[in-house]
């Protein structure tokens, strides 16, 4: 195949079917991409919103302390449903789609069930379903364990499903479309006055996610930087106005973080931080063990900490507020705020501190 004619790797988040019609929109956009690009597409996709956390509640309610198996198998079906959806909506239009499940796409991860870790991207399964079909439509977020069972990549991990959509195919970029055009200097929906940072290099986008920046999955950024990938942040609406391109360079970015599902956890001692850090990290939660105190920040929320914790023998750590990251000339602070509307103002705050000290943060292109 000559380059110009790889199949494009485009992604499309929850955010972006917020109704049941935003399929068949979607759909003839893509109809019109393939016709204007002559290119074949891998589309990645996630649940509508809601429907994953609904799904959880509906498990919980039959068993409050499910297996990791049984969630895997369970939260990953609202992805699959949406995959299917699109599909639909595409053949309407006379286009040939299929859809690869977890199990179809190749990709094989730890047995971890819930927040797996990708071991092997195998290229063929992908590879050959795109010589057959217009548009291969994969639900993000699923993989098979070395055994064939289903596995979760965790939670809003379809970004990592769609670079490793990318790496099978030997795509030089991936699109991903969402709410927003971009990465920010902070949460747009949030706070007021920030700004859309054109040019990211991969690891201040890997750090803005590992501290919770909800636009981009940080596994994602660091397999796109792996394999040499670029992100091109868009928005999900035509005309897919490009924001963000995150790759090997950029100016060192000033950002704020701010993500209220994360918390902080408070422990008797520096020792039983480390061990409940240590805990977290086994069960491939994402924590970030804060320098300045026996604190942990348990980042995106999503997960069951005092139980991860007991089970790994630890005594939980007392919930005491909000992170708050200040990410500034490649240093990063964490703040901790006792209660969300706490949290809101501190990065408000810091942010506006942020754009006075940085003439690139002076609001010639707020959004
Ligand atoms: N620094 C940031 N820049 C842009 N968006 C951010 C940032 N931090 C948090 N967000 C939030 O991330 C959201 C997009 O991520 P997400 O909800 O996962 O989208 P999708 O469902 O399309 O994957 C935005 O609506 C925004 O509120
Ligand atoms: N089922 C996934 C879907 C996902 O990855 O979401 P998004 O791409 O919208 O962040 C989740 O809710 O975690």
């Amino acid at each position: 195949m000559s380059p110009d004619k790889r199949p494009l790797v485009v992604k499309f988040g929850g955010s972006s079917f917020a109704t049941p019609g935003a399929y068949a929109q979607l759909a003839h956009a893509l109809d019109a991409r393939i016709a204007g690009s002559g290119r074949r597409l891998a589309v990645v996709v996630s649940a509508m919103p809601g429907e994953t956390e609904r799904l959880r509640e509906r498990l919980h309610e039959v068993n409050p302390r499910p297996t990791g198996a049984r969630v895997a198998g369970m939260l990953t079906l609202a992805d699959t449903v949406s995959a299917q959806l699109l599909a639909a909506a595409l053949q309407r239009l006379g286009r040939g789609a299929t859809v690869l499940v977890g199990h179809e796409t190749g990709f094989t991860t730890t047995d971890t069930f819930m927040w797996a870790g990708l071991e092997r991207i195998a290229p063929e399964p992908l590879r050959r379903a795109l010589a057959e079909h217009e548009v291969v439509v994969v639900p993000g977020g699923q993989a098979v364990d070395g055994l064939g069972r289903p596995t979760w990549l965790g939670k809003n991990s379809s970004d990592l499903s769609a670079v490793a959509t990318a790496v099978a195919l030997g795509a030089s970029a991936c699109e991903i479309h969402s709410d927003v055009h971009g990465i920010h200097s902070c949460d747009p929906h949030r706070i007021d006055g920030t700004r859309l940072l054109d040019q990211v290099a991969y690891d201040d986008a890997a750090t803005m996610s590992r501290h919770g920046a909800k636009v981009l999955h940080h596994r994602a950024v660091r397999l796109a930087q792996q394999h040499g990938v670029t992100i091109r942040c868009r928005h999900n609406k035509a005309p897919f106005t490009q924001g963000t391109v995150i790759g090997p360079g950029g100016p060192s970015a000033s950002a704020v973080v701010l993500n209220l599902r994360s918390r902080v956890l408070d422990y008797p001692d520096p020792a039983a931080a480390d061990r409940a850090h240590r805990a977290f990290r086994a069960d491939g939660v994402e924590t970030l063990r804060l320098p300045d105190g026996p604190q942990v920040a348990v980042i995106g929320g999503y997960v069951d900490a005092e139980e991860t914790q007991l089970r790994h023998g630890v005594t939980p750590g007392r919930p005491c507020g909000f992170p708050v990251t200040v990410l500034h000339e490649d240093r990063t602070a964490v703040h901790t705020a006792a209660d969300e509307p706490a949290a809101v103002r501190l990065a408000q705050h810091l942010h506006d501190e942020l754009a006075l000290s940085e003439e690139q943060l002076l609001p010639t292109s707020a959004v």
